[in-house]
C-alpha cells in the first residue's frame, strides 16, 4: 500500500455541509487513479486537500506509511514531493521552457539542472525548444512543458487537474495517450481529476466516481463505466 487517504473530510469557511464526506482510498506505487464526477462534486477539492493546499477537518493522507496531511499539517507540495499539473498550464511566461522546467530544481547545481532538463525534455519530446517562450508555443506543447517541469524534481506523486481541457479534440487524445505512456515509463504514482468519462477511462488503471463529495464507486475502468452511466 503506497498512498492511503483515511476518512477525509472537508468544510470551506461558511459552507453549510461538508464538501468532502469521508473520502477514503488506498493507492498502489505507479498506480494511475482518475477521480470522475460532475462540475461541484469536489474533485479539485480532494486534490486541493492531498497536495496539502487546505487542511481537512478529519481525516489523514499516509505515503508509505508516514502522515503527510492531517488536520494538524501545513505543507507546501514541493516540499512532500508532490507534482501538480494543472489545466491552464500555470507556465511563468517571462522564462524560457529550460527556466520554467528547471525552476524547482532548488537543489541542484547548473550540470545537474541540465542534464534533468535534457532528460525530462526527451521524455515529453521537446528537446529542441529548450530556448522558446511559452507564448511561442502550440497549446499541446506548453502542456507538455507543464508535465516536464512537473517530472523535473522526481516526484513521489502527480496530481493532473483537467489537464486536457485546453486542448483540440485530435490533440487532446494524442497527449492522453503520450501522458499514460509517460506516468508508466517512470512509474510515478499520478491521480487525475476530470469530469470526462472517456479520459477517466483511458489514462486510469483504477477509476473513483465522486458524488456531492461522496466516493459513489470505485472499481476498475472496464467493470465501473456501466455503473457509472446508471447512476
Ligand atoms: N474557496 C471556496 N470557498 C467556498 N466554496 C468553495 C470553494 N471552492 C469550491 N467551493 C465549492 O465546493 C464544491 C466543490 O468544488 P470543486 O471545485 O472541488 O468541484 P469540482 O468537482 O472540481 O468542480 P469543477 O469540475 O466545476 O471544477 C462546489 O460546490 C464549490 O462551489
Amino acid at each position: 500500500m503506497y498512498i492511503q487517504i483515511e476518512d477525509l473530510c472537508f468544510y470551506y469557511k461558511n459552507a453549510k455541509s461538508p464538501t468532502i464526506k469521508n473520502f477514503s482510498t488506498v493507492i498502489e506505487k505507479g498506480e494511475i487513479v482518475s477521480i470522475l464526477g460532475e462540475s461541484g462534486s469536489g474533485k479539485s477539492t480532494i486534490l486541493r486537500l492531498i497536495a496539502g493546499l487546505e487542511l481537512p477537518s478529519k481525516g489523514s493522507i499516509k505515503v508509505n506509511n508516514k502522515v503527510i496531511v492531517d488536520n494538524s499539517q501545513f505543507i507546501l507540495p514541493e516540499q512532500r514531493g508532490i507534482g501538480m499539473v494543472f489545466q491552464d498550464y500555470a507556465l511563468f511566461p517571462h522564462m524560457t521552457v529550460a527556466e520554467n522546467v528547471t525552476f524547482g530544481l532548488l537543489n541542484k547545481n547548473r550540470k545537474q539542472k541540465r542534464e534533468r532538463l535534457e532528460e525530462v525534455l526527451d521524455l515529453v519530446n521537446l528537446t529542441e525548444y529548450h530556448k522558446r517562450y511559452p507564448y511561442e508555443l502550440s497549446g499541446g506543447q506548453q502542456q507538455r512543458v507543464a508535465l516536464a517541469r512537473a517530472l523535473a524534481p522526481n516526484p513521489s506523486l502527480l496530481l493532473f487537474d483537467e489537464p486536457f481541457s485546453n486542448l483540440d479534440a485530435n490533440l487532446h487524445y494524442k497527449i492522453r495517450e503520450e501522458l499514460r505512456k509517460i506516468l508508466k515509463k517512470t512509474g510515478i504514482t499520478s491521480i487525475f481529476v476530470t469530469h470526462d468519462q472517456n479520459d477517466a477511462r483511458a489514462i486510469a488503471d483504477n477509476m473513483i466516481y465522486l458524488q456531492e463529495g461522496k466516493i459513489e464507486k470505485s472499481g476498475k475502468p472496464c467493470d465501473m463505466l456501466a455503473s457509472v452511466n446508471e447512476l
